[in-house]
């Protein structure tokens, strides 16, 4: 007999099977490509309804390379994360929203000066500007790794502030302000996950804005030398924002690094502690931000390591405080996971198979339990070829790497150490133990017309031995340990 459980599973079975969910499907456009995007999209979207069966998410689409259109325009196709519960839908229940985009070239940085007010000489560098999509930020939303789901969320207000303005909801009646905060410990990602956010949205919303730029304020610069100017200071930076963001075909993502230097006075000031400098500054900043929130094409973006030193009056200007915290094991276990595979694929370590963390936990979880033998004879019956011990030597190889990796993950995890710690372990590493391998030695290749100009470490054609990495990440771990106790002493 069917219990009530049993219905609602299947009701709900029958819905997941007949809704049809919306697909980002993102289309990385080469340099040198002619082709106009229109092309490209219907291109895309004939080849992947007509040779794909399923679409896993997120994933890495291929096979598009056999069709010379799309192989002579197309760097990459990646189908993003999707609110669907399941980790593959097949292709007649997706809505496909393929966004076409070309990054430019990673320097295309300028500075936004701003005159000090003392004469048309002194100007001061108070923002750089980038322009969206940049190849500098590709593959960085990817590498963000958090346990909840900050990015998501980020990406979710973001469409919701989209869908209220369209629908031209009353501003008098609901109301947002476009600021978002990001605080926590230093190195856990907040200005990187801006500029990720940043360049997502550019290729999200390409299909409403045909530019997109990424104002990067120097907080530190904006305090003027000339005492009582640094208010002025900032209202110049924003009148130009303002000027940028007159263009409604530009969405324009402005990101205020350490912004409590910005707006921490305000209490000290009122206090009559601070000079009243420090207070010209957040008003101005306020303001200002009041100005920009009616603007449907501006985004602010804050990063702070010391919120609570943040003016309440900015604090609530935020419509999202997010804290981000250091990486759990498991983000751990994904950024040390990237860190191997990029040194996997730069030849610093030889080529191996790296279990995915969800792979690893199953390796894990089975680890007390299974008892996989290298010599699976069983009496009576014939020895194993020579591939099913192979594959079964690989198997073992995949999960000691796995539990290896997972247990210098809790180290770092108990350790406290921010992402920032965590990538610079493998330099570390490679510097301590590794690089002084004889077999790690500098050499300069050789070219049929002579040896090239390369006075720098080659990849290895045989680099070092995953095991040997692993060695020498624990002890750079351990010896980390001891030098931060002793830090503490
Ligand atoms: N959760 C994470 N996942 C992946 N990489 C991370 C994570 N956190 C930090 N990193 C890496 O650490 C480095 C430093 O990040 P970032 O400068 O964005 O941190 P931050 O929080 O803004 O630091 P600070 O507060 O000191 O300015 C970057 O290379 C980033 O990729």
């Amino acid at each position: 007999m069917q219990t009530e459980q049993d219905f609602a599973m299947s009701a709900s079975v029958a819905e997941s099977q007949s809704t049809v969910w919306p697909i980002h499907i993102e289309v990385r456009v080469a340099q040198n490509a002619t082709s106009r995007f229109d092309t490209i999209r219907h291109a895309v979207h004939a080849y992947l309804t007509s040779s794909l069966s399923h679409i896993y998410l997120p994933s890495t689409i291929q096979g598009w390379e056999d069709v010379p259109l799309l192989a002579s325009s197309i760097e990459k196709i990646v189908a993003a994360e999707s609110p669907c519960p399941t980790a593959s839908l097949p292709i007649e229940q997706t809505a496909l929203q393929i966004h076409v985009y070309q990054p430019t070239d990673s320097d295309a940085f300028e500075e936004l000066t701003s005159g000090s007010g003392r004469g048309e000489d002194e100007q001061i560098m108070a923002a750089s500007v980038c322009e969206l999509p940049s190849m500098s930020w590709e593959g960085l939303w990817e590498s963000l790794i958090y346990s909840d789901d900050i990015k998501s969320k980020l990406l979710d207000y973001i469409y919701a502030t989209v869908v209220f303005s369209d629908a031209d909801v009353d501003f008098n009646v609901v109301s947002w302000n476009r600021v978002v905060l990001l605080h926590g410990p230093p190195g856990t990602g907040k200005t990187s996950l801006c500029r990720a956010l940043a360049q997502k949205l550019s290729i999200r919303l390409s299909h409403r804005y045909s530019h997109a730029r990424l104002l990067e304020i120097n907080s530190h610069s904006l305090f003027s030398r000339w005492f009582s100017e640094s208010g002025k200071l900032v209202q110049k930076l924003f009148s130009s924002i303002t000027e940028m963001v007159e263009d409604e075909e530009t969405f324009v993502i402005v990101l205020i690094d350490e912004v409590e230097s910005l707006t921490a006075a305000r209490a000290g000031a009122m206090a009559g502690t601070e000079p009243s400098d420090a207070l010209r500054v957040v008003n101005a900043l306020l303001t200002q931000l009041d100005k920009l929130k009616h603007r449907k094409n501006c985004l602010v973006m804050s990063t702070s390591n010391l919120a609570t030193a943040i003016d309440s009056a900015f604090v609530d200007r935020a419509d999202i405080v997010q804290y981000v915290d250091l990486p759990p094991r498991e983000a751990i276990y994904e950024i040390l996971r990237g860190c191997l595979i990029e040194l996997v694929k730069k030849g610093i370590i030889s080529d191996v198979e790296v279990p995915s963390l969800p792979q690893a936990q199953i390796f894990e979880r089975t680890a007390q339990f299974s008892n996989l033998s290298l010599d699976p004879t069983v009496p009576g019956q014939s020895p194993p070829s020579a591939s099913q011990t192979e594959r079964l030597q690989s198997r073992e190889r995949s999960k000691s790497i796995a539990l290896r990796l997972l247990k210098l993950a809790q180290k770092c995890r108990d350790q406290e150490m921010s992402g920032r710690s965590l990538r610079r372990l493998p330099v570390l590493a490679h510097a301590r133990y590794i690089g002084t391998l004889p077999s790690a030695l500098p050499r300069v290749s050789v070219r049929p017309n002579g040896p090239t100009k390369s006075s720098g470490y080659e990849p290895r054609s045989a680099g070092a031995a995953v095991e040997t990495w692993l060695d020498a990440m624990e002890r750079v771990v351990e010896s980390q340990a001891t030098e931060r106790a002793r830090l503490h002493q």
